[in-house]
């Protein structure tokens, strides 16, 4: 049976078909920040650039996380103050709820700041020794006006209850408590601001094992009562994949492989990637490593001096002449899934550190 399409007796209004452009949280666009450094030569002492972040693109959505991981130099640290503007980029776009931070009056940028929070590895050290406790918690409601005289001591009591501290911490100083304390008195004073985003660098790699699990899960209690969002920086793959929805692994200033967490880690493409993974412990030892070590080869070089090519180039047990002189774009292989290398499925299918992930997430 065949049929006709009716004609309408009255005219239908064609809608455009509607495209929810999303507008992330954080988005981060080709940002780099150099550092201008007097070289180390005896007479004449040249001035010489470190390279620390390179052309980072970022996206962060309301309530998520975003792990960023790679060893000690890469730039992750670098790459979160510079999100804040803590650092001024050389060069790059960074959008903070639907505004370019780097286009702001200094006053725009200060109202802004409030909602954009840092919370720093050393939980001891980052706080002021001869301030009270309350003091370092009334000072961000006092910077930013946020609440009358009056109503100063319940918020502060308020901040301390939502981190998991006694009300009598007021009268105490930093140095009265411990470690994983200090870290959430760290964590209060980021929220005293009322933020909408942290920055978390390296929030627990000081602190002992039972005491990270603690602040870990603290941070998504937090998450999800106030509906933040977190760069979570650290050199740590199981910890980053406990606490990331994305993850962006970098490395000598480039991010290298970026995903869904789940796609990270259950497909890892780059080989720097595939090698972090073979730096993780193995709970089998019956596991065998082609290269013998459980870590990536060799330091990282210079960010005075990167490599040509791919930056991973000289530590890469696939490099070839290619990578030695061509850069590799930032490619998708899945979904949401973007890897720099030339060789990316040749890695993943045959890769190089042989170990599979051993990282539950
Ligand atoms: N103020 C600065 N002046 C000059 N060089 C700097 C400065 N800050 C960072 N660097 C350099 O920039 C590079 C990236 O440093 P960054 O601290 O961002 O790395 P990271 O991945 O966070 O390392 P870590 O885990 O050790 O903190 C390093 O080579 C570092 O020495």
């Amino acid at each position: 049976m065949t049929s006709t399409p009716t004609t309408p007796t009255t005219p239908v209004a064609v809608e455009p078909p509607v495209t929810a452009a999303r507008t992330p949280l954080l988005e981060v666009k080709g940002l780099v920040v150099h550092y201008q450094v007097r070289g180390a030569g005896a007479v004449i002492r040249r001035r010489e650039t470190v390279h620390a972040v390179d052309g980072v693109d970022l996206s962060l959505d309301t309530h998520q996380t975003l792990g960023l991981v790679g060893e000690s130099g890469c730039g992750k640290s670098t790459t979160g103050r510079s999100v804040l503007l803590l650092e001024r980029p050389t060069a790059g776009l960074i959008r903070f709820e639907g505004r370019d931070l780097t286009a702001l009056s200094r006053r725009e940028l200060n109202g802004l700041r409030r909602r954009m929070q840092i919370v720093f590895q050393d939980p001891v050290g980052s706080l002021n020794p001869r301030h009270t406790v309350g003091q370092l918690l009334r000072e961000p409601l006092l910077v930013h006006h946020l609440v009358p005289k009056q109503r100063q001591r319940e918020r502060v009591e308020e901040l301390l209850d939502l981190v998991g501290l006694p009300t009598d911490a007021v009268s105490r100083f930093p140095h009265e408590f411990s470690g994983g304390q200090c870290q959430r008195i760290g964590i209060a004073r980021a929220l005293a601001a009322e933020p909408s985003f942290l920055v978390l660098d390296e929030p627990v790699s000081a602190l002992d094992v039972s005491i990270q699990a603690q602040i870990l899960q603290l941070l998504t209690d937090l998450q999800d009562r106030l509906g933040l969002s977190y760069l979570f920086i650290a050199h740590d793959l199981a910890v980053v994949g406990q606490m990331s929805d994305l993850v962006a692994v970098m490395y000598l200033g480039k991010i290298v492989e970026i995903a869904e967490r789940d796609s990270l880690y259950a497909r890892p493409h780059h080989p720097y990637t595939q090698g972090l993974f073979s730096a993780v412990p193995v709970p089998d030892p019956t596991l065998s490593r082609k290269h013998g070590d459980t870590v990536v080869a060799g330091e990282v070089p210079s960010s005075l001096a990167p490599p040509p090519g791919c930056r991973f180039n000289t530590r890469c047990p696939m490099a070839r002449e290619r990578c030695r002189t061509e850069e590799p774009p930032l490619d998708q292989v899945a979904p949401g899934h973007r890897v720099a290398c030339h060789f990316a499925d040749e890695a993943v299918r045959n890769n190089p550190f042989d170990v599979a992930p051993t990282v539950e997430v």
